[in-house]
Parts: structure tokens; sequence; C-alpha cells
């Protein structure tokens, strides 16, 4: 367990309400040196909200945001962080490299243009105009911002979003980097398969609080599923009702199964079917754990009508 002062970010009890509507209800959260976390959680689950507080944009109605065991939005404990929203309103006719300087010359100690570059693969870009530049490729001018002041802390609220899978792996990488160099990492997605990639640990977020809490591995753990697929004609709604068969659906010519018994529900499979083939049966991954962990999470919106 690390120590109290590995921490460097922390909520407590934080609750934020917009009106009649309790956007974050009594939150937890704590985040320690080196470490990447990943915030998971439907939309509207209180996701930015958390990261808004810990930056000091907005203040809580109750509990607590620490940054570096301070107040949020005093000046010496932002000057340690970088941070790439999901909206950045940038002045679009600078060129990114004017835009990097810029940004740099915030920060005490920040990394040589280049590099900053380098780690967010927009070499080739340098001399664009950051409003000519495609969805993707403003993303990762927002990334080498975010990390160009060689940042303690770096907030990403859904990195990848319109990048294509070769630009996501070099953020991945570039992630993976500064985890490396011993920079504590936020990220929230809802692609689980990067949380799965790239998280130490992960905050399952629903209806603004946290529904659990650990190692990917530690939340798979909580939902024993198996995942079963193969071809064939067997209807999915009927095996869907089947004993302890979480989930039974057609992905093209496939039959896909979660269940937590995966022999009896092969047994009855192969019974069933003679001709069934392809088969194919591994442990389930985050996603299974994130569909069984916020099933049936009404909307706060409900709650608050
Ligand atoms: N400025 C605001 N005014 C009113 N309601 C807000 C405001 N910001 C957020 N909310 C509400 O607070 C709740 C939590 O929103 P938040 O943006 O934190 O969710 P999220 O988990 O980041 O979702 P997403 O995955 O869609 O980005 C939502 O119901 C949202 O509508």
């Amino acid at each position: 367990m690390p120590a109290t002062s590995d921490v460097v970010a922390r909520l407590s009890a934080a609750v934020k309400r917009y009106g009649p509507l309790t956007a974050l209800d009594g939150v937890d959260l704590v985040l320690h040196r080196g470490e990447l976390l990943a915030v998971l959680g439907p939309n509207g689950a209180g996701k930015s909200t958390s990261i808004s507080l810990l930056l000091g944009l907005i203040r809580p109605d109750g509990g607590r945001a620490e940054l570096f065991g301070r107040d949020p939005q005093q000046i010496d404990a932002r000057r340690r962080i970088g941070v790439m929203l999901q909206s950045a309103m940038l002045p679009i006719t600078l060129r990114v490299t004017e835009l990097l300087r810029l940004v740099a010359s915030y920060y005490p100690n920040p990394r040589p243009l280049q590099e900053s570059a380098a780690l967010a693969g927009i070499g080739d870009l340098l001399q664009r105009p950051y409003g000519k530049l495609s969805g993707g490729q403003q993303r990762r001018v927002q990334f080498a911002l975010a990390l160009c002041g060689r940042p303690e802390l770096v907030f990403l609220d859904e990195p990848t979003v319109g990048m294509d899978i070769d630009a996501r792996q070099k953020l991945w990488a570039a992630m993976r980097a500064l985890v490396a160099e011993g920079c504590s990492v936020v990220l929230t997605t809802h692609y689980l398969e990067e949380a799965e990639a790239l998280a130490q640990r992960v905050v399952v977020m629903g209806k603004g609080r946290v529904l659990s809490e650990g190692s990917v591995d530690a939340l798979r753990a909580q939902v024993p599923l198996t995942r079963i697929r193969c071809v064939t004609d067997l209807d999915a709604a009927t095996v869907a009702n089947w004993p302890q068969v979480a989930v039974a659906e057609r992905d093209g010519g496939r039959l896909r199964i979660s269940t937590s018994a995966a022999e009896s529900v092969l047994r009855r499979l192969l019974d069933a079917d003679a001709a069934l083939s392809e088969l194919e049966v591994q442990r389930a991954g985050l996603a299974e754990a994130f569909t069984e962990l916020t099933r049936d999470e009404p909307a706060i919106e409900q709650e608050a009508a």
C-alpha cells in the first residue's frame, strides 16, 4: 500500500449539485504517484465532473478536492499538471509549434519541443496552423500540449476519441512512457480495452457514485463470467433464457454467450446442436465486468425528477 505522501490527487466525499441534479453524490477517489487510473462509467456517471473538481474548474458543494495536498485552484498545484479535456478551445490561426511554445512557457521545467512532438507523434504537423488539422490530428496536438510542461500529473478525458487505430496505439505507447517516467495519469474512456491495456487501477462510476474500484484483474474477478462463442443455428433468445446465462446474442454468424456456469452451458449447447462448430471459450474481460457492475443503474435525471 503506497504511503499517504504518494497521493497526488484526492476527492473526499465530494458532492456536486446542479440545481435538482446531484452529479456527484459522495465520491472518494485517490490517485497515487506514477500510476495510471482509469475512470470508467456510462454517460453522465460523473467522470468529467470529478476531473473538473480536481482541476479546480468547479468547487464541490460538499467534501473536498485536493491536488498535491492543496486546493486545486492554487497556481502552484496547477503548474504541476497537464490537461486534455473533451473540448479544447485553442486559437485556430496559431501553428502547432507556436501553441507548444506558448503552453510550455507556463511551466517551470518544460520538455524540449521536439521531445513533446515525438511523444505525441506530431513531428510532421509542427508548421501547420491548428485550425487546418483533422479532428484526430488536433487531438494529438492537444495531447502534446498536455505533456509539454513535463507535468507530474496528466488528466486525459477521452483522449483517443476520433483517432484511427495507428494514432491510438501511439498514444497508448506515449501514456506508458509517461507512467514509466513517474508521471501519474487520470484517464477517462469508454474504450474498455484501453483501460484493460493501460490501467494499474480502475474506478467504475455510476449515477454520481463510485460503484467499484480495484485492479483490472480484481474487477474481472468480481464478475466471474466466461465468454463462449460458436457457430450454431440455436436461437439466441432461447439460449438467453437458460439458467446462468447472463447474455446470449448474435454476432454475425456466431452466437456469443456470457455465463457464470461455463461447463453446464457448454454441455447443454453441445447436446442441443450436434452440428455446433468453431467453439471458443475464454475468461470474460473488463467489458463484461463493466456491463454487470453498471447494470440497472437508473440515470440521475430520473431520480431527481
Ligand atoms: N454544467 C452543468 N450543468 C448542469 N448539469 C451538468 C453540468 N455538468 C454536468 N452536468 C450533469 O452532471 C451529470 C454528470 O456529468 P459528467 O459530465 O460528469 O458525466 P460523465 O461521466 O463525464 O459523462 P460522459 O461519459 O457523457 O462524458 C450529468 O447528468 C450531466 O448532465
